[in-house]
């Protein structure tokens, strides 16, 4: 089936998923306020194309933290991706290194971290971590996630609690179905349970930062006042998101709070940022606006369900084409010729 679009891959995956488990994927906390907000922000963003600029030659690769990437999207970290297709996160890892780029890979993945690595030898690995309230444990996964060859830690913040999803309370769907479990979190002959606590803080952060050499992200960053504080706790980047709405309910578009963050970072680490990118030039506006490269969620899982690997290659695939496309078009030669002054609120 020709697929056009990002969207078109939800309708099949939606076809094809069992409709709890699209849901557990599509849903967000509360009344969902947060999960439209962010894609309806980057439709209120106008982009305005510069021109004559003579850019034949078009460059979309970077590096981030010592990781290189063809372009400026990465693989957000999603949990139980076996939910989706049976070869679960290896087919992501795979299709993350066909697309030449970063997958951050969840601590709540249904493949083990050592066989993700293992079935994607050419791919960019970050580990996305929430630190458990156990710190010895946590050092353990910390030295699971090195040894596979993941080059960052992506610590979650933004998740002293689990937010209140009305669509998987009225499904009823609290576990992984038989078989499927959280292949990080084995210990011995058990596997733990991922713990969110609200006991949680900076102090964690640096117990992590002593424990580690790897670069560590903080993805759940909202307020700018935290931004500054992370920069204190020696992080090598910030993440700007509210978890795809799935958390607190009624935060504001990731996108919408991106320039007040970029603006307290003042280019002292990168900025990075998730939510609501469907489209190439959704990616086009948030490194306008200050983001060094953005990562996408939802639609990798649409891909993932619609055909596997395949699917999830294709979708990464079309965001690709769709940035360079949109690059073209505003005149730019790379991501670095995008500025603030190349978007405009429309209402
Ligand atoms: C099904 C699902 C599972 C997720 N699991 C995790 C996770 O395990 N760890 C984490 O830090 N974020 C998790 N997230 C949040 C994503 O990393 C990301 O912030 C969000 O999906 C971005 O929004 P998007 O889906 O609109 O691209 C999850 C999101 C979804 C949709
Ligand atoms: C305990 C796994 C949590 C995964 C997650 O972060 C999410 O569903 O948003």
């Amino acid at each position: 089936m020709e697929r056009w679009s990002l969207r078109e891959f939800e309708a099949e995956a939606r076809a094809r998923l069992d409709p709890a488990h699209y849901d557990y994927f599509a849903g967000g906390a509360g009344d969902e306020v947060t999960v439209r907000a962010n894609e309806a922000a980057f439709a209120r963003i106008g982009l305005l194309p510069r021109v004559l600029r003579g850019a034949a030659k078009l460059e979309t690769g970077l590096t981030l933290l010592g990781s290189r990437a063809a372009m400026p999207v990465l693989v957000a970290p999603t949990a139980f991706h076996r939910l989706a297709d049976p070869e679960g996160e290896r087919a992501t890892a795979r299709a993350a290194a066909a697309a030449e780029t970063i997958m951050i890979v969840s601590m709540a993945a249904t493949v083990a971290i050592e066989e993700v690595a293992a079935a994607a030898p050419g791919a960019e690995l970050w580990f996305q971590l929430y630190v458990q309230p156990d710190l010895a444990f946590t050092e353990t996964v910390v030295r699971r996630a090195e040894a596979a060859g993941c080059r960052a830690l992506v610590v979650t913040v933004d998740s002293p609690v689990l937010g209140r999803r009305e669509r998987d309370l009225r499904n009823g769907f609290h576990d992984l179905p038989e078989g499927l479990c959280c292949e990080n979190l084995r210990d011995g002959d058990r596997v733990r349970p991922i713990l969110m606590s609200p006991e949680l803080s900076w102090e964690h952060l640096d117990r992590l930062r002593e424990m580690t050499a790897l670069p560590i992200v903080v993805k759940g960053v909202t307020h700018p006042g935290d931004a500054r504080i992370a920069l204190d706790h020696d992080v090598s980047a910030i993440m700007v998101s509210n978890h795809g709405g799935r958390q607190l309910d009624t935060v504001p578009a990731s996108i919408d709070l991106l320039p007040d963050i970029a603006a307290a970072v003042g280019g002292a680490v990168p900025v990075l940022l998730d939510g609501g990118i469907r489209r190439g030039t959704d990616v086009l506006k948030a490194l306008a606006l200050g983001a060094a490269a953005v990562a996408v969620g939802r639609p990798v899982i649409w891909g993932l369900a619609a055909d596997g690997e395949r699917g999830a290659s294709r979708v990464l695939g079309r965001l690709r084409a769709e940035v360079e496309h949109a690059l073209t078009l505003c005149g730019c030669a790379s991501i670095g010729d995008l500025d603030p002054g190349m978007v405009r609120r429309t209402c």
